[in-house]
């Protein structure tokens, strides 16, 4: 579903995203984890096209991830959330429904408003929300197209703890509909149950990439290690 060759981005002569190489099939949920700087935003900032890439390939269910069939495949939802000022909650989400040629999509998000909390918003202009507010706006604008594919970067950062059960809650609804899903996050245990492997960055290149369970048996030989443990192991400074 989604292929990455040989992926390089440049800041200057810095390789922030050095030579990566990775797939995600349909229907998988991969966490990527790093530590500051890693590049994981960059990572995915190439991947649906904000940041152009300096080299490789990058294919998103057999099309250029430029394609606009590409685009019509995937929801991205970045880290620092962009709502429209003078556009309420509701026009948000009738604003990306008629973009994307969504035709029944009140129901669903009525929903996603009750499942956020953000009922009491729904007239709420976009400049007067708070952060989490608006991280919320942002993940369900993402949801109602029914993309197949979700890019979410660092999704619970700015939501608050019942937000956050709520999330987890979408990720394991939207695993179960076999959507492909992937994750950047520092919150490592909130990848952990959902993910079906994960990968592991730091300093533009991939440590690990594998079950959890595998990276463990690989990189940490104590019974009874945590993610946090391999993480760690993974990223320490040699
Ligand atoms: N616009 C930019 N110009 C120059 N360097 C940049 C720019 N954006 C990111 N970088 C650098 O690229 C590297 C990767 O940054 P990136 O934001 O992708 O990391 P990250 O893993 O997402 O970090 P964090 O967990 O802190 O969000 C870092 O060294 C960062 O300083």
């Amino acid at each position: 579903m989604l292929i990455v060759n040989n992926l390089v981005k440049k800041y200057g002569k810095q390789n922030a995203v050095d030579d990566i190489s990775f797939e995600l099939k349909g229907g998988e949920v991969v966490g990527l984890l790093g530590p500051n700087g890693a590049g994981k935003s960059t990572t995915m900032k190439c991947i649906v096209g904000l940041l152009r890439k300096s080299s490789g390939e990058i294919t998103i269910g057999d099309h250029h991830h430029l394609s606009l069939e590409a685009k019509k495949m995937f929801s991205y939802i970045p880290e620092t959330p962009y709502v429209y000022d003078m556009l309420t909650v509701w026009e948000h989400f009738q604003f990306v429904a008629q973009a994307y040629h969504v035709e029944d999509w009140k129901e669903k998000a009525t929903e996603l408003m009750e499942l956020f909390e953000l009922d009491d918003k729904k007239d709420k202009l976009g400049r007067d929300l708070s952060k989490g507010m608006r991280q919320k706006v942002s993940i369900c604008c993402a949801l109602i197209p029914d993309p197949q594919v979700l890019f979410f970067d660092e999704p619970m950062i700015g939501l608050d703890p019942k937000a956050i059960k709520n999330t987890r809650q979408i990720f394991r609804k939207l695993k179960e509909e076999g959507k492909t899903i992937l994750v950047s996050t520092h919150l490592i245990d909130s990848v952990e149950s959902i993910a079906d492997r994960i990968m592991i960055l730091k300093n533009g290149k991939i440590l690990g990439n594998d079950t959890i369970s595998n990276l463990k048996k690989q990189f940490v030989q104590e019974e009874g290690s945590t993610l946090e443990d391999l993480f760690l192991e993974l990223t320490k400074d040699e």
